[in-house]
């Protein structure tokens, strides 16, 4: 169970989780606590500590101390200890996914994939990391006009410092892992700030590295309103790169950062495009699969389809057919459809729901809302005067806009502010790589739903979607800078074969 077990020295006699800093689990000296409310009942469910600046200082000093043994540290022993905390982790998937059914209601059986994912996530990054830092590059300066042969180049991968590593809530165990496994493997140390539904999990998940046996003060966990500590920590001196996904909040780090590298995974529109000759079925499995799983909020789901008008009636009726087999209800009976995240989210959502209404799109399901549980609704003839045309709602409600021609499509993924992923459906692949080349995203799905994983694939987002790139190999190198060591000769030196 969540907060026993191994797990009992992570909480303080009044039941409020504590915070982890130089190796040990701390209570606040605020004396105050967050509450983390279930997203189910409405209720209180967990606490964690209110931490304060000094705490962030305190963090930032240890990990800066602990970063500079662990730099020296042997990559193998690195490697070794990353892969007994995914064994660990693994071990303990259960009270940490019953802490994503408390917190963020996300269904059961998820729950358990999430943490298991994350372990293996852990495990591939440590062995990626042993090849790909185990090389370096040799060049020879006589490539280049003017030189000859005296100079030779050493170049290898040496750590940034300090990696802070903020997760949104959807994901807060394996969007923590996705930064720390990359950030460790390469020699930095990690200051994590999970986001507040969901930090419990994510406590839970840093004390699996804690048994795993982790020099102190390496990996730390500080929790607390992002009023209080939140722009403290992201502007802080200490920190030497940022890797951060969530939504807008993104935008507004990256304007203040200061000079340090950015990893950005920010929001997402990913359009389905749906051609005349698309196998339909194949299609409405994937936007349902893709539009509502986790209720719609993943920064992947389908948040738009684009269905050429001949096929439209059809697809939308095979969607609907299926629509109408999802489960709706808790998370402990891993429904399909399970309550959002916070109340204000099921708000921002039926304000969406209500504007598409007032401008007369077609409900395809009669819209209900209990709480902050909300029934899947596919929105037809939606046009792009309407806000869900184009905003992210985070939940579980689909539109569908017809078009009369792939232009037209690819017109309206394009003037999205965001660039994540886009998917595509079409018997005719020259035709699906002529349209994937065209659409502004970051990924585009032939003939499947938009996803992250697996995890080792490039993840990125362009324009408001994000700053560089994710999936393991480019998370380690992106985690680590360039060094160069250049031998010069008296002599030009040439190997004579
Ligand atoms: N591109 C991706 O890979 C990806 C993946 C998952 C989610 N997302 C996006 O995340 C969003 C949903 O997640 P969310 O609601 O948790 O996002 P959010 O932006 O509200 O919060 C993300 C994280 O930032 C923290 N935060 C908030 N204010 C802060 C501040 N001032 N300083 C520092 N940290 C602060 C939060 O506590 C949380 O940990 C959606 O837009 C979704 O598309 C993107």
């Amino acid at each position: 169970m969540a907060g026993s077990g191994v797990f009992a020295e992570i909480v303080d006699r009044d039941g409020v989780f504590k915070y982890y800093s130089d190796g040990m689990w701390k209570t606040s000296s605020s004396g105050k606590s967050v509450p983390i409310i279930n997203p189910t009942t409405r209720k209180t469910y967990f606490k964690v500590q209110a931490c304060t600046q000094e705490e962030v200082n305190k963090v930032m000093d240890t990990a800066k101390i602990a970063q500079k043994s662990w730099a020296r540290t042997p990559l193998w022993k690195r490697a070794e200890l990353l892969h007994k905390a995914a064994a660990v982790l693994k071990e303990h998937k259960a009270p940490i996914a019953e802490c994503l059914v408390k917190e963020i209601a996300k269904p059961a059986k998820d729950a358990v994939t999430e943490v298991v994912r994350s372990g293996d996530l852990v495990s591939y990054c440590a062995e990626e990391g042993v090849r790909i830092l185990g090389e370096g590059k040799f060049l020879v300066s006589d490539s280049f006009p003017g030189n000859e042969r005296t100079k030779y180049c050493l170049t290898s991968k040496i750590p940034l410092g300090v990696v802070l590593a903020i997760p949104p809530f959807n994901y807060p165990v394996n969007l923590a892992v996705s930064k720390i496994a990359p950030a460790l493997i390469a020699g930095n140390s990690l200051v994590l700030k999970p986001p507040t539904q969901g930090a419990v999990a994510a406590l839970h998940m840093v004390h699996c590295f804690h048994l795993a046996g982790f020099p102190k003060g390496l990996i730390s966990c500080v929790t607390g309103k992002g009023s209080e500590i939140g722009d403290f920590l992201t502007m802080h001196p200490g920190v030497n790169c940022i890797s951060f996904t969530g939504g807008d909040t993104g935008i507004a780090i990256s304007k203040k950062a200061g000079m340090i590298p950015l990893q950005m995974e920010l929001g997402g529109k990913d359009a389905c495009i749906i051609l005349e000759d698309a196998d339909l079925d194949l299609a409405a499995v994937n936007i349902v699969k893709g539009g509502f799983s986790y209720s719609g909020q993943r920064c992947t789901a389908v948040k738009v389809v684009l269905v050429m008008e001949s096929v439209a009636d059809a697809l939308v009726e095979k969607v609907k057919a299926k629509v109408a087999k999802l489960t709706v209800g808790s998370p402990e009976d891993d429904c399909d459809i399970t309550p959002v995240v916070t109340e204000s989210s099921a708000n921002f959502i039926e304000g969406l729901v209500m504007d598409a209404k007032q401008k007369g799109a077609t409900f395809c399901q009669e819209y209900k809302r209990e709480g902050n549980l909300i029934w899947p609704l596919l929105l037809d003839h939606v046009r792009p005067d309407m806000r869900i045309a184009w905003e992210e709602p985070f939940g579980p409600v689909l539109p569908v806009i017809r078009i009369s021609s792939v232009e037209e499509g690819i017109h309206h993924c394009n003037a999205s502010n965001f660039g994540l992923q886009g998917c595509i459906f079409t018997r005719d692949i020259n035709k699906a790589i002529l349209i994937s080349d065209a659409m502004e995203t970051g990924t585009v799905q032939i003939n499947s739903a938009p996803a992250r994983g697996p995890d080792h694939f490039p993840f990125q987002g362009l324009k408001d979607s994000g700053i560089g790139s994710q999936g393991i190999t480019n998370s380690i190198n992106m985690m680590t800078k360039i060094k160069s060591t250049v031998i010069n000769l008296p002599t030009p030196s040439y190997t004579m074969g």
